[in-house]
């Protein structure tokens, strides 16, 4: 088992962190109710792990026996059958699902999973009809439709089952559905956090850490905490004993996006351009999300240009970045991205004659 799996804290009492909201979340669990909740922060930050404690608090550690299924759904429309496929993971007493995978039908999915789940209501240990939670992950990517067909049917079966929410941007999910929600921020810990945790996990597993690397480990995971998990545990197997020099190893995906980067600081010409094009292209058939590889572009860009124009780059960044939530086509809106930093970069330097 990988370690982010192992020493992922299953309980309320052994969260490291983020141990404010778990003691407010077990007061909650014990006056017997739960209301429709929303989890959202930054990667890694730790809600899925709240979320699993939570799921265990309530209905104990048989939430843990879980299905992984691959599972067909008829839905039937006025005008036509439609039928999709989608992957859900599921309890006796809980169901999870990433109900934007299935792209433009997520509404339909969405109102016909929670009234299938209605039908089916758990019993409670006292033998009375209980209420199942469904948990959907990444419902900052449902569309407006799904969203808003999700705000109905949250009312309409609230006594026969909870909600509980995922996503990384709050500000994508309409407020309508906000408002029907508890919502609950779960921030990116600390540097102090991500060490204790590293140091944690490195003394279960017996490993000597010395503090210049768990140092770097803190300063290459950018405060994900499973992203420092996973770079300890492929550092571990790389060498050990760790050294002070050691660096974690970049994905190949960064490693591609920091040589996209280098292009366009280079060259700033329509052949370049075409070139970058054919890198982005690559990354997006290699099923690198979008978003993140503008995220990591920008992150890149930053460290090789001159301060006097990172604040222009870094506007541009965040409206293309809105666009690709708003268009179809990632490709057009990351190549405009390109185009526009081409030309910041390109003005730049003639402005000063280095051009
Ligand atoms: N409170 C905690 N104490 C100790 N370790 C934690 C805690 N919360 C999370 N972790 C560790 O961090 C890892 C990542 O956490 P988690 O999967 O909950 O993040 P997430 O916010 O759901 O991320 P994503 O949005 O990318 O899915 C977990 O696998 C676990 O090992």
């Amino acid at each position: 088992m990988l370690w982010v799996d192992k020493y992922r804290p299953q309980t309320f009492d052994k969260f490291v962190i983020h141990k404010q909201i778990a003691d407010n979340l077990k007061k909650m669990v014990a006056t017997g109710d739960f209301p429709h909740t929303l989890f959202y922060g930054p990667p890694g930050a730790g809600k899925k792990t709240l979320v699993m404690a939570l799921l265990r608090a309530i209905y104990g550690p048989g939430v843990e026996k879980v299905r992984v299924e691959t599972k067909p759904w008829q839905i039937e429309l006025p005008s036509r059958k439609l039928e999709v496929e989608l992957t859900t993971i599921s309890s006796a007493y809980h169901l999870e699902l990433n109900p934007s995978d299935v792209g433009n039908n997520d509404r339909y999915v969405v109102q016909e999973i929670i009234k299938d789940m209605a039908r089916n209501r758990p019993l409670g240990v006292d033998g009375n009809k209980s209420y199942k939670m469904l948990v959907l992950n990444e419902v900052d990517r449902l569309s407006k439709e799904a969203q808003q067909g999700l705000r109905r049917t949250m009312e309409k079966y609230s006594s026969a089952c909870r909600i509980i929410m995922v996503c990384n941007n709050v500000s994508k999910v309409m407020d309508p559905v906000r408002s029907r929600c508890m919502c609950v921020r779960v921030a990116a810990p600390s540097e102090d956090q991500m060490m204790e945790v590293l140091a944690g996990v490195a003394k279960k597993e017996n490993l000597i850490m010395p503090p210049v690397f768990a140092a770097r480990l803190v300063d290459y995971s950018m405060r994900n905490l499973r992203r420092a998990l996973l770079a300890l545990e492929v550092c571990k197997v790389e060498r050990y004993p760790f050294g002070d020099d050691q660096e974690p190893t970049r994905a190949d995906w960064e490693l591609y996006v920091a040589e996209v980067a280098r292009n366009i600081m280079d060259e700033q010409s329509p052949k370049q351009l075409f070139v970058v094009r054919g890198k982005m292209y690559e990354l997006l058939a290699n099923c690198v999300p979008p978003e993140l590889i503008m995220r990591q572009l920008l992150l890149e860009l930053l460290k090789k240009m001159d301060d006097e124009i990172k604040v222009e780059v870094v506007q541009q960044a965040a409206l293309f970045e809105q666009r690709l939530q708003e268009g179809a086509k990632a490709i057009f809106h990351l190549e405009a991205f390109v185009a526009k930093v081409m030309s910041i970069v390109k003005n730049y330097m003639v402005s000063c004659g280095m051009a």
